[in-house]
Formats: C-alpha cells, sequence, structure tokens
C-alpha cells in the first residue's frame, strides 16, 4: 500500500490562506500526477486563533503538527496587535512557540534571481544577476527568545539575547555542509565587535571549520554585510547567521530577486519540517487575490525535498519557473500585465498536470485556463 504523507496546514492570518490554499491546490494535483498519498488537516493560528479560542498556538494545533510528517505554514499577524503595544497575547507568540515546541533551529532561506524578472529589481543588471545565495537562520533562540521585560510604568524595557554552544553547533554543520554542495564558501554575519554571542558564535564556527577544509569560511559584521547585500550580493554563496540577523537580513535580500513573494524556506529540527514563505500577512493585501503565491508555492518544493520526494519538488520548481518566463505572475512583479493568485495558481497546476501526460502537445496548451487547444 502507498504510504500517506500527513501534512498539517496552519494557513493563519492576512494574505496567509489564500497563498497557502494555491500550495495546497499544486500538492494534490502532484499527488495526482506522481501517484503519491497526501492528507491535508487544518490547524487555526495567529489572529485567528486568538480570536477562536484565545491562544495563538492551540494545543490542538501543536498536537496536530506533532502528528504530521510536515506542517505547511501560511503567515501570521493582524493590525489590531501591531497597532496595539499593549496587547499581551499576539499571534507572532504562537510562531514563535510552534517553532520552539518543534524544535526547529534552522531556517534556511534561499534566495535567487530569474531572468525575466531582473529588470523587476531596482538593482542594476550586473549586480543582481546570477545571484544564488543560502541563508541559514537560527530559529529558537537569540533575543527573539530570551527574557523579555516591560516596567509596569512602560518606561523601562529590555530583550535578552542569549546563545549556547549546542543552538550554534547543529546549524553551523548544516551550513557547512550544504557549503561543501555549493561554491564551498560560507559568511558568518555578526556583530563581534560589540556583542558577546556573537563572539561566541565565531568561536564555535571557527572550531568546526577544519573539519570542512575545503569550504572557506569568511566573517562580516552585520551592518557592512546589510550594505554588501546590495552592493555585491554575488560574493555571498551560504551565509550563516542567527536569529534576528538572518530575520532582517533576508527581507533586505529579498530586493534581489524582484519581490519578496517570491522566497521560500524550509524550518528544520531533528524530527520535524514547517515550510513557510519569508513574508508575513501582508494585511494591506487579504482578500484581493493580488499576493504572490509563489514564496508558499516553493516552500512547498522545499516540502517535498523533505519528504524525499525530489522528482516531484524538481517539476513544482521548474513549473514555478515557466510561469515566471512566461510572463504569469501577480501585480508585484508586473504591474502592467498581471495575474490574481489563484490564476497563478492554476496556472502551475494545470502545468504540472499536462506536462506529466506525454500525449499532450505542449505548444497548444493554454495554461492557466485548463483549455487544450
Ligand atoms: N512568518 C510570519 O508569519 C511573519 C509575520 N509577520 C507579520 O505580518 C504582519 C505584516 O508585517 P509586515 O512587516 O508588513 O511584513 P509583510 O512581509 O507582511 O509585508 C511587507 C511588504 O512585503 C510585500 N509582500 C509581502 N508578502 C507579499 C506577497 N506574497 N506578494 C507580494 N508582496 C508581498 C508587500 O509589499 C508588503 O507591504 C505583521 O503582523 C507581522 O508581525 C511578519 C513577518 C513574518
Ligand atoms: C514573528 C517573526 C519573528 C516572524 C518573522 O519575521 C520571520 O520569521 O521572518
Ligand atoms: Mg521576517
Amino acid at each position: 500500500m502507498r504510504k500517506t504523507y500527513k501534512i498539517a496546514v496552519l494557513a493563519g492570518d492576512g494574505i496567509g490562506p489564500e497563498v497557502t490554499d494555491e500550495s495546497v491546490k499544486i500538492l494534490k494535483v502532484i499527488g495526482e500526477a506522481f501517484q503519491y498519498n497526501f492528507q491535508f488537516d487544518y490547524g487555526v493560528m495567529g489572529a485567528e486563533a486568538i480570536y477562536e479560542t484565545g491562544n495563538p498556538l492551540p494545543d490542538k494545533t501543536l498536537e496536530l503538527c506533532r502528528n504530521s510528517d510536515a506542517v505547511l505554514f501560511g503567515a501570521i499577524g493582524d493590525p489590531a496587535f501591531d497597532n496595539n503595544p499593549d496587547a499581551k497575547v499576539r499571534p507572532e507568540q504562537g510562531l514563535l512557540k510552534l517553532r520552539k515546541e518543534l524544535g526547529l533551529f534552522a531556517n534556511i532561506r534561499p534566495i535567487k534571481t530569474y531572468a525575466s524578472l531582473i529588470k523587476k529589481s531596482p538593482l542594476k543588471r550586473e549586480i543582481v544577476e546570477g545571484t544564488d545565495i543560502q541563508i541559514y537562520r537560527e530559529l529558537i533562540s537569540g533575543i527573539y527568545f530570551g527574557e523579555k521585560f516591560t516596567e509596569e510604568n512602560g518606561e523601562y524595557a529590555y530583550d535578552l539575547c542569549k546563545y549556547s554552544r549546542e543552538e550554534i553547533v547543529g546549524i553551523a554543520h548544516l551550513a557547512f555542509q550544504d557549503a561543501q554542495k555549493r561554491r564551498k564558501k560560507l559568511t558568518l554575519i555578526d556583530k563581534a565587535n560589540v556583542l558577546d554571542t556573537s563572539r561566541l558564535w565565531r568561536k564555535i564556527v571557527k572550531e568546526i571549520a577544519p573539519q570542512y577544509p575545503d569550504v572557506e569560511l569568511d566573517f562580516m559584521f552585520v551592518d557592512n554585510a546589510a550594505m554588501q547585500m546590495i552592493l555585491n550580493p554575488k560574493q555571498f554563496d551560504v551565509i550563516l547567521t542567527e536569529n534576528m540577523f538572518g530575520d532582517i537580513i533576508s527581507d533586505e535580500a529579498s530586493v534581489i530577486g524582484g519581490s519578496i513573494g517570491l522566497l521560500p524556506s524550509a524550518s528544520i529540527g531533528e524530527d520535524s519540517g514547517l515550510f513557510e514563505p519569508i513574508h508575513g500577512s501582508y494585511p494591506q493585501a487579504k482578500g484581493k487575490g493580488i499576493a504572490n503565491p509563489i514564496a508558499s508555492i516553493l516552500s512547498a518544493a522545499m516540502l517535498l525535498d523533505y519528504l524525499e520526494l525530489t522528482q516531484a519538488a524538481d517539476k513544482l520548481r521548474k513549473s514555478v519557473e515557466h510561469a515566471i518566463e512566461s510572463k504569469y505572475v501577480t501585480i508585484d512583479l508586473n504591474a502592467e500585465q498581471h495575474y490574481s493568485t489563484s490564476e497563478v495558481g492554476d496556472f502551475i497546476a494545470d502545468y504540472i498536470k499536462f506536462s506529466e501526460r506525454s500525449y499532450y502537445n505542449f505548444e497548444n496548451i493554454q495554461l492557466g485556463k485548463s483549455t487544450i487547444v
């Protein structure tokens, strides 16, 4: 009997449900085309879960994730909380707790460019073309998880940044190993001229480096890295960094490819994997059908890789490339001629459907409308 892959789907808030719907639609098509059984089970999370249960990560949702083979996550966050600094229960707490509970210590964020989108980048063609970076962001420690305090009078607050050896070693090995498979360069981004935690990162990463003699290791302060990312992104191969620096640097890096709506990620733990776009809930776009679903769809491709369904993952990535090269994109990538979130999803789904059936003549298929001429 065929294995059933249990996928927990947490669509979340804002555009989360819209972009996640497209990924689920496509995974269903992949299931049919490649004869995989996927079972999708939905859980609530974020603001949606606070409104429903008072808790941004209900126990039921956490249990669902624990009992699944992988988690497909959309985004959380809502202006009602963003604009209320006094709110004690917040959507983001749900995401941080989920990452911690599942032990998702490594967040992998690939940054690449597409030929037909180069002109969409605000940077010059010669700077952008050929950029291919893999960011390894530590995900369950650092300042986002340290002790927090706000004095009752609201006049004093702190957030502690803490790291331990164990929290650095695992992700460092993953980053070195990936660098070995790529262009063999690893850059640790830190602020070791100021922060003790950054000096700990440098010390430990330097200790590990001799195990990977074929990888060139270098170091860059985060302020300089923010500049270098825009001046010369091609100098980077694999980037390793702590939680907050990785969060910021990767949003900055999204500018290179033309839109944050393109960037997926995989959050990996010892025995769990969660797959999520790098963007947030983009509440201004909620319900308008304008959000780019590709970040979520490419996160689904990373999910397939994680389940070792590599052929399907490659097919999905090629289908996304085909949509982009065919200019079948949302408004963030083409203001003049654009398609809705679900039209882009349909185009990719149809391409997979029809290209897996060799008897159709490709040239004559009008993709996106499911019609064969
Ligand atoms: N992983 C998560 O769930 C994250 C949640 N958030 C939450 O999301 C909410 C909004 O935060 P923002 O700082 O505005 O970040 P955001 O990533 O939601 O949006 C920033 C800008 O990026 C662009 N954008 C984002 N997603 C896009 C898509 N799929 N297609 C096209 N353009 C897209 C839009 O121009 C948008 O104005 C907040 O509540 C925040 O806490 C923020 C980041 C990550
Ligand atoms: C709740 C935030 C830490 C989410 C975020 O910005 C991210 O993971 O990229
Ligand atoms: Mg972020």
